[in-house]
C-alpha cells in the first residue's frame, strides 16, 4: 500500500523524508497531524512526537530511522558496507548540525542568531572537505555515484540554512555546486514549483 507521512505542514524533520519519496517518485500520502495532535496523534506514537511513516500497519518514527528505512527498501544506501558506513557518518553530521539549528530557530532565535551565523562557516566546513575529498563523482552524491538518503537531509538542511544565512555557501564551492546540482534534479525542480511546498513554512513558529 502507500505510505502516510505523518508530520505537521512544516518543512521541518519531514522535508529531508518528502524530497527522498519525490525525487525517487515513490508514491506517499501527506497526513497533517496538528489538527488534533494532542489527543489523537501524540498518544499514538511511540516518543509522542513525529514525523512519523506508516508503511501499511507498520508506524515508524524518529526522522532519521524513516530515512534509513526508506533508504533500504528503495536503493538509497549505497552499494558496499563501507558506502552505507560513509553515509550514516555523513546524515549524522547533519543531525548534529540541525539539532543546533533546531535549538537555535525555537528556543535562542533573536539572541543567538547572529553568534550561530558566525560560527556557520566552521559547521559546514567538513561537510565541504568530505564531498571535496571522498570522490563522489560531483553528481550531487555525497558518498559514491548514486544518491542516498544522506544526499536529501544534507540537500534539505543546506536548503534552510541558506534561508538563515543567504551567503554561507559562498566559501564552499563543493557544497555550492552539490546544492545546486540538488536544486536542479527534475524531481526536486518540479517539487518545488508546487503549491504545497511553496506554502509550507520551514518551521513551526515562523522563525526561518
Ligand atoms: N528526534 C526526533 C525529533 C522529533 C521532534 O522533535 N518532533 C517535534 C516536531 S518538529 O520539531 O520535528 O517539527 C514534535 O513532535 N513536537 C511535538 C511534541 O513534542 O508534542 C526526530 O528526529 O524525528
Amino acid at each position: 500500500g502507500k505510505y502516510q507521512l505523518i508530520y505537521f505542514n512544516v518543512r521541518g524533520r519531514g522535508e529531508a523524508i518528502r524530497t527522498l519519496l519525490k525525487d525517487n517518485g515513490i508514491d506517499y500520502e501527506e497526513i497533517n497531524c496538528g489538527n488534533n495532535w494532542q489527543k489523537e496523534w501524540k498518544p499514538q506514537m511511540q516518543f509522542g512526537q513525529t514525523p512519523a511513516l506508516r508503511d501499511n500497519d507498520f508506524l515508524l518514527v524518529q526522522s532519521n530511522a524513516i530515512l534509513r528505512h526508506l533508504a533500504r527498501k528503495h536503493g538509497l544506501y549505497g552499494d558496499t558496507e563501507e558506502e552505507a558506513a560513509l553515509i550514516d557518518m555523513i546524515n549524522d553530521g547533519v543531525e548534529d548540525l540541525r539539532s543546533k539549528y533546531v535549538n537555535l530557530i525555537y528556543r535562542n532565535y533573536e539572541n543567538g542568531k547572529d553568534e550561530y551565523i558566525a560560527d556557520l562557516p566552521n559547521q559546514l566546513q567538513p561537510f565541504e572537505k568530505l564531498l571535496s575529498s571522498n570522490g563522489a563523482d560531483r553528481s550531487g552524491c555525497c558518498v559514491g555515484t548514486k544518491r542516498s538518503f544522506a544526499d536529501y537531509n544534507l540537500s534539505d538542511l543546506l536548503d534552510v540554512h541558506v534561508v538563515l544565512a543567504p551567503k554561507c555557501l559562498e566559501d564552499f564551492p563543493t557544497l555550492k555546486a552539490y546544492y545546486q546540482q540538488y536544486l536542479a534534479r527534475p524531481g526536486i525542480l518540479e517539487y518545488r514549483e508546487t503549491e504545497a511546498f511553496k506554502q509550507r513554512p520551514i518551521n513551526g513558529n515562523g522563525k526561518q
